[in-house]
């Protein structure tokens, strides 16, 4: 077949989607309609998990899983964005790894707001400027991070859903000859993490490493200087336009960042594959056997529990400790309801939701 006869083809495909897409989202409306009358909530990710599984199993063309969450998360993004604009915050800058995640769930089409510091989008939801927060939880490599933990304590936000990006690192740089290159920004971490790289392309060259604070300030130097090159996300390569030289740089593919959506009073649905997490300030934890206890609590029920991070009560000069732990299964399980109710007020539920990692 010629390539205009395929392109014909394409043309007459696009005008079905279309129309499927329109059908589809006059469909979507009714449902925001139904659900403003009811106040409901519009963002159902374990609605979208439904959806996503069954087409799944249904799929039997080239379509990858990954592809069919992509296309849909997007589809999704249109739908709610119809229903009622929500805005969506994250940890900023533009191009970094949380705008990344933030993209991937809630698409192109939604409203952003870009924020400096991991408390300023707990801020953003409290105050109602966002509906939806994107923060960084941990990555599997360099551990937990201890800014969202505090906050997730201390200020009165929900978890709605969890977000795994698997970070890749891309070498962009203007110049297309390394000879050339004189210097290469990046984050601490990121140089950390593409260390093979470095000592087997560039050492020896007297390129100077310099540190900055994210690397998409790093991608930003990169564009305007031509003898700079920056170990960056490939979105901030292209946000600043600086050319992608090598693709995934990373010593480790094993790379992963968790990420949260928080909103404020938000309760999912059960969707059968659910993680809750929680915050334990377990009474009096210098008397021997409390936290034993307290885990023994949950291997008694079967419940298997998928993290648990001690941090200090601060304020306090005794060597105090709290936990966030978090566990397989729904706030709604009986043995979970159980486990709530004879702790009582010692533990803060922040969210139960669809299970990614
Ligand atoms: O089913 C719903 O509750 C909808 O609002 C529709 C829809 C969709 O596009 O299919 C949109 C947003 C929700 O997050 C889940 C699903």
């Amino acid at each position: 077949m010629e390539l205009q006869d395929l392109r014909n083809r394409i043309d007459d495909l696009d005008d079905q989607l279309l129309n499927v897409l329109n059908e589809r989202m006059e469909l979507v409306k009714k449902v925001g309609e139904l659900k403003r009358s009811s106040q409901s909530i519009i963002y159902r990710p374990e609605r979208e998990k439904q959806i996503l599984d069954r087409l799944e199993k249904r799929n039997n063309g080239l379509l990858t899983r990954q592809a069919i969450d992509a296309i849909f998360f997007e589809i999704f993004a249109v739908s709610r964005n119809l229903e009622l604009p929500e805005r969506v915050s994250y940890l900023g800058p533009e191009g970094s790894f949380t705008h990344q995640a933030a993209e991937g769930r809630f698409g192109g089409m939604s409203e952003y707001l870009v924020l400096p510091t991991i408390h300023s989008v707990f801020e953003s939801v409290e105050t109602g400027r966002a509906k939806f927060g994107v923060v960084p939880i941990e990555n599997n490599q360099e551990g937990i991070v201890i800014e969202t933990v505090d906050f997730l304590r201390e200020k009165n936000l929900s978890i709605v859903a969890e977000i795994l990006l698997q970070v890749h690192f891309t070498f962009a740089s203007q110049s297309d000859s390394l000879k050339d290159i004189k210097r290469i920004y990046s984050k601490d971490i990121a140089f950390r993490q593409c260390g093979k790289f470095i000592s087997e392309y560039l050492e020896g060259m007297g390129i100077e490493l310099i540190p900055v604070d994210s690397t998409s300030k790093a991608a930003k130097l990169a564009g305007q200087e031509v003898d700079s090159a920056a170990i960056c996300s490939s979105i901030s390569a292209r946000l600043f336009g600086v050319p992608i030289l090598f693709d995934n740089i990373e010593d480790s593919d094993q790379n992963r960042t968790r990420f949260l959506i928080l909103a404020k009073d938000f309760a999912n649905i059960k969707s059968g594959d659910d993680k809750t997490t929680i915050i334990a300030n377990l009474p009096n934890t210098n008397r021997p056997g409390v936290l034993y206890e307290f885990l023994k609590d949950f291997n008694d029920r079967g419940i298997n529990l998928t993290k648990i991070e001690s941090r200090p009560m601060r304020g306090e000069a005794a060597f105090r400790a709290w936990f966030l732990v978090e566990f397989l299964g729904h706030i709604d399980d009986e043995p979970v309801k159980e486990i709530m109710h004879k702790y009582g007020t010692h533990l803060k539920w922040l969210g139960s939701y669809v299970r990614i990692s």
